[in-house]
C-alpha cells in the first residue's frame, strides 16, 4: 500500500500550552487534525468556564493565519474546590470534559485532587451534564512503583469510580498497560481508552538500554514490552473503546536534557503519521481509520468528520530540532526517518 485515505482525525488528548508557544502548537494541529481535546494543565490551570473561553481564544488566535484551522474542545482541571455550579457554567460555555489528575502525579499537577471521594457530587453533575471525565490514571503514593502506578489507580481509585458512576463517561487517558486494556475492554461501553503512537511504537528498553534517552521519558511511563503489544493489541482490535489521543507534551530541550528532565514526548509535528508507523509494523493500517477517526468522536456523541486526509508512504527524514515558543524543541524520532507523510490536499 502506499496510500491511504481515511476520514480527516481528530486528537483527543493533547497539550498545547500557552504563550508564545501556542504559534508553533496550535498551527501543527491545525494541519490536519479536524478538533482536539485541549489539555488544561497550565500554570495556573484552566479552572472554570471562562478561563477555558480566554484560552480558546488564545489558540484560536495563534491558528488564525495557518491555511486551515481546528476546533479546540476545552477540558476544565478538577481540583479540590470545583463546585457542581462549575460544572453547569461549564456546559454553557461548550466545555466537552474535565480532567482528574490525581495531585502531583504528572506536569503541572500540584493542582490537582487529593481526594476523589469529595468531588463525588461534582461527578454526579458531570453524569447528569454529559461532561466526560478525563483521568491520568496513576497513583502518587511515593512507595508504590514507577511502573506500577498505572495498575494500582485502577484498582483502588477508577473500578470503585466506575462502579459507583454507571451512566459516567470516562476516558482512561494514555493507557500503557495490558492491565488497563483487560480493565477498559471489560467495563461497559461508557468506558474508553486514548492510546498514544509513543506507546504503540516504544518499551522501557527503547528509554534505558545502551544509555538513557530522556525525550522518551513520558507519563506514565514506557512499561516493558509484554505491556507494549497488549496496547498494539487493543488499538489495531476494532474495539471502539480504544481510541487516538496523542498526548503530545511538549518541553523545551532544557528542561528535557537536565539532571530533572519533564516528563512529555512532542509528537505533534507528525502525529498520524507516527501511528500509521505503529499499524503497519503491526500488520494493520486498515484499522487506523476507525482508531483514529471513528471511535473518538462516536464515544464523544460528536459527528465524524466528513472529509478526508490521504497519506502517502514517501520516506522523511524528521528535523533534528524543532521551535517552541522561539526556544529549542526536540521532537520524538528526531532525525529519524519515518515512512508516512500527509500530502497537502488542494483546496
Ligand atoms: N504525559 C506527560 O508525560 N506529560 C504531560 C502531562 C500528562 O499528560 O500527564 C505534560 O503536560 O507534559
Ligand atoms: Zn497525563
Ligand atoms: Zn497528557
Amino acid at each position: 500500500m502506499t496510500t491511504l485515505e481515511i476520514t480527516r482525525p481528530d486528537d483527543w488528548h493533547v497539550h498545547l500550552r500557552d504563550g508564545a508557544a501556542l504559534a508553533d502548537t496550535a498551527p501543527a494541529m491545525a494541519r490536519y487534525f479536524g478538533r482536539a481535546i485541549i489539555m488544561p494543565n497550565l500554570v495556573p490551570p484552566v479552572m472554570n468556564a471562562s478561563q477555558a473561553l480566554d484560552y480558546k481564544a488564545r489558540i484560536n488566535a495563534a491558528q488564525a493565519d495557518s491555511p486551515r484551522q481546528f476546533e479546540p474542545l476545552m477540558v476544565l482541571y478538577l481540583t479540590d474546590n470545583t463546585t457542581a455550579e462549575d460544572i453547569r457554567a461549564a456546559k454553557q460555555a461548550g466545555v466537552v470534559a474535565c480532567k482528574l489528575y490525581p495531585a502531583g502525579a504528572t506536569t503541572n499537577s500540584d493542582s490537582g485532587v487529593t481526594d476523589i471521594k469529595k468531588l463525588y457530587p461534582v461527578l454526579q453533575a458531570m453524569q447528569e451534564q454529559g461532561i466526560l471525565l478525563l483521568v491520568h490514571g496513576e497513583v502518587t503514593d511515593s512507595h508504590i512503583d514507577i511502573f506500577d502506578r498505572e495498575q494500582a489507580f485502577i484498582e483502588r481509585t477508577l473500578q470503585p469510580l466506575v462502579s459507583d458512576l454507571p451512566n459516567l463517561k470516562v476516558v482512561l487517558e494514555h493507557i500503557t498497560t495490558k492491565d488497563a486494556v483487560e480493565f477498559v475492554s471489560n467495563n461497559p461501553g461508557n468506558v474508553a481508552a486514548t492510546i498514544t503512537a509513543h506507546h504503540l511504537l516504544y518499551n522501557r528498553n527503547h528509554m534505558l538500554a545502551g544509555g538513557i534517552r530522556p525525550h522518551y521519558y513520558c507519563l506514565p511511563i514506557l512499561k516493558r514490552n509484554i505491556h507494549q503489544q497488549a496496547l498494539i493489541a487493543a488499538a489495531t482490535s476494532g474495539n471502539p473503546q480504544f481510541f487516538l489521543g496523542t498526548d503530545s507534551a511538549p518541553h523545551i530541550q532544557g528542561n528535557k536534557e537536565t539532571s530533572c528532565g519533564c516528563a512529555g514526548c512532542y509528537t505533534a509535528y507528525a502525529a498520524i503519521e507516527l501511528y500509521a508507523e505503529a499499524f503497519e509494523q503491526a500488520g494493520a493500517l486498515d484499522k487506523l481509520e476507525a482508531f483514529a477517526s471513528h471511535f473518538g468522536p462516536d464515544f464523544y456523541g460528536l459527528p465524524r468528520n466528513s472529509d478526508t486526509i490521504t497519506l502517502s508512504k514517501s520516506p522523511w527524514q524528521v528535523p533534528a530540532q524543532l521551535s517552541l515558543g522561539g526556544q529549542p524543541l526536540i521532537p520524538l524520532c528526531a532525525g529519524e526517518t519515518l515512512q508516512w507523510q500527509v500530502k497537502p490536499k488542494l483546496a
